[in-house]
């Protein structure tokens, strides 16, 4: 339940320091006026008077109100980055949980770890703190104006000049920056998915060809954005210059009202330096509502992402199941497309059994082990694990019942160790039991450092079949009750299929049920049940023997690889 509010919990926490940032700023902002009011005091009390006394003790007074100006300004800032480190480590983890069930529910996520960041820089950085200072601006302006009108007016002036510039800056800039931002985000993606594949380009001799039309790519997004940043960049410093203009102008004009004596020396300088103050909080007004901006889209998105997507359910702690499996009506339609992968499935295996599935490329039969382990959420029907529904189960405690081997294998950063203990606590006997089941023990420790091998990201330094091997160790990691096979043997070489038979041996003895999409004769002669799955649907299921005799005519020889759905 907490977890269902945690971005309204996180900017309702953010919102309570508003009142002791509202006093922070009022203090800070009258300290600014300390320097001013000294050269005030200096100008026309002390060097009228010549008194040293009142120098010092003038002087101890604007020090110490400097010091305290130093401590509260520490202080609004010290809130601030508490506040966005609490945000990025409360946020993040949740927003990447989200984002994986949301790539699963829904295809791709509304939200990012970005939109965390385009958070946390306003509510935690300069932009908000430009909000509680800009209301002082106009302060700051009516004590010019009181000093005198006429310098009131040229404070105005500027204040509206250079807020004009700032809102066309805005207007300029935004479209033709976020345009720019949103390719060069891709283009960089690109580029990491090219020294990804540095193989296949080196390979086959593309990497020049990717080189240049990545170069040109990214010169069109850099060009893009390049006529906006030009654009941002003459407003600013024309904004600069009209800022320094208007300080000499009322330099000017003071030095003119106090030649007629309508001002005094002292309030010229001050004057000068309360423009200044006043004025600066205009400039970053402007930069800081682009923050805004930015932080109510990312607002909007992630607030987009929780709707989508539900909140860890409580753990509940059910019996370990036994593996009976059955799958009703299973229906799954693409998220983006709504193309129907899966249409009719129903079957159903009692623990122990072991299903070998067979059907052409493109079948749908890795549709179906994604949607046989929880992992994608049928659009009708139901898959159940001993009666218990799939769907309705926390993923981190069915998890603990299921084992899934991915046709393609990939591993996360941390040991081989860690890896097969699916990321969580290392618990050494039940790695070693899983690799030794999986046959990847004698492998592993044939690596140099064993299980404690570190593998990078995309675990590079690992061969296929060894990241397979490895891949169905972690999928065996506490004895699941169901194990999800797809392709197991794709990347093994003879002794590896051998070892793979006897995982498969080793998982009926200890009553696992298994679901394995395999066309390798060996693997198949393990199987009790065959399904064959033909454009998203299961055309056969039934005994081993019984669906082979139907697929395999007579005259051929059993170890041919069947075609299943031909
Ligand atoms: N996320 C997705 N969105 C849309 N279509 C998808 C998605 N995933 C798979 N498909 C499509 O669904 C169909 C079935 O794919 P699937 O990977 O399940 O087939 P398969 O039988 O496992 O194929 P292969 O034997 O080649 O691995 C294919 O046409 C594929 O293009």
């Amino acid at each position: 339940m907490a977890q269902r509010n945690l971005l309204e919990k996180i900017l309702k926490a953010g919102r309570q320091q508003f009142p002791s940032l509202f006093v922070l700023s009022f203090l800070t902002n009258l300290l600014l006026l300390v320097s001013s009011i000294y050269m005030l005091q200096v100008f026309d009390r002390v060097l009228a008077s010549g008194s040293i006394d009142t120098l010092i003790w003038l002087t101890i007074i604007a020090v110490l109100a400097i010091l305290s100006y130093g401590f509260l300004e520490f202080a609004r800032r010290k809130i601030l980055s508490r506040n966005s480190t609490w945000i990025v480590e409360n946020l993040s983890p949740e927003i990447l949980r989200r984002n994986v069930s949301a790539r699963l529910k829904v295809g791709r996520s509304p939200a990012s770890l970005g939109d965390v960041r385009d958070l946390r820089n306003f509510v935690g950085g300069d932009a908000i703190l430009a909000f509680f200072d800009a209301p002082w601006s106009p302060v700051f302006i009516a004590i010019i104006w009181l000093m005198h009108p006429i310098l009131g007016v040229i404070a105005v002036t500027g204040a509206v000049v250079l807020l004009t510039i700032g809102i066309l800056n805005d207007v300029i800039t935004r479209r033709p920056m976020a345009q720019s931002n949103a390719h060069m985000r891709q283009v960089y993606g690109d580029a990491e998915a090219f020294v990804h594949n540095a193989d296949v380009l080196e390979g086959m001799g593309m990497t020049e060809t990717v080189a240049q039309r990545w170069r040109q790519r990214y010169g069109e997004a850099e060009r893009e954005g390049a006529g906006a940043v030009e654009a941002a960049l003459i407003l600013y410093n024309m904004s600069r210059s009209i800022r320094l203009g208007f300080q000499i102008a009322i330099l000017g004009a003071g030095a003119a009202l106090v030649l007629r004596a309508e001002l005094t020396a002292g309030g010229m300088i001050a004057a000068s330096i309360i423009l200044a103050r006043a004025l600066s909080p205009v400039e970053r007004a402007i930069s800081a509502w682009k923050g805004f901006g930015s932080y109510r889209l990312a607002k909007a998105k992630l607030a987009h992402l929780f709707r989508i997507t539900d909140a860890p359910a409580d753990r509940i702690s059910l019996e370990k199941p036994k593996g009976r499996l059955s799958a009703r009506e299973l229906r799954y339609l693409a998220p983006e497309t709504q193309e129907a992968l899966i249409k009719t499935v129903t079957f159903q295996l009692s623990p122990g059994q072991i299903c070998a599935v067979l059907g052409p490329s493109g079948s749908g039969k890795s549709s179906l082990c994604r949607l046989l382990v929880g992992a994608w959420k049928p659009s009708f029907g139901e898959v159940r694990l001993d009666g218990a529904d799939m769907q309705e189960w926390p993923s981190e405690e069915r998890g603990r019942y299921v084992g899934f081997l991915p046709q393609d294998v990939d591993l996360f950063s941390g040991t081989i160790a860690e890896n097969i203990a699916r990321m969580g606590p290392v618990i050494d006997e039940k790695v070693l039991a899983a690799a030794q089941k999986s046959g990847a023990h004698d492998m592993i420790l044939s690596l140099p450092e064993g299980y404690e091998t570190q593998l990078g990201l995309y675990s590079d330094q690992l061969s296929g079949g060894q990241k397979q091997r490895i891949g169905l160790a972690r999928a065996l990691y506490g004895d699941p009750s169901l194990l999800v096979l797809d392709e197991p043997s794709s990347n093994l070489d003879g002794n590896g299929e051998i070892a793979l038979q006897k995982a498969l041996q080793l998982m009926k003895a200890a009553a696992q049920t298994v679901v394995v999409v395999t066309h390798v004769p060996s693997l198949l002669k393990q199987a009790d049940k065959i399904a064959v799955v033909n454009a998203g649907t299961m055309i056969k299921f039934g005994d081993r023997d019984e669906i082979l005799k139907d697929m395999i005519p007579k005259d051929r020889v059993p170890h041919q690889k069947p075609h299943a759905a031909e």
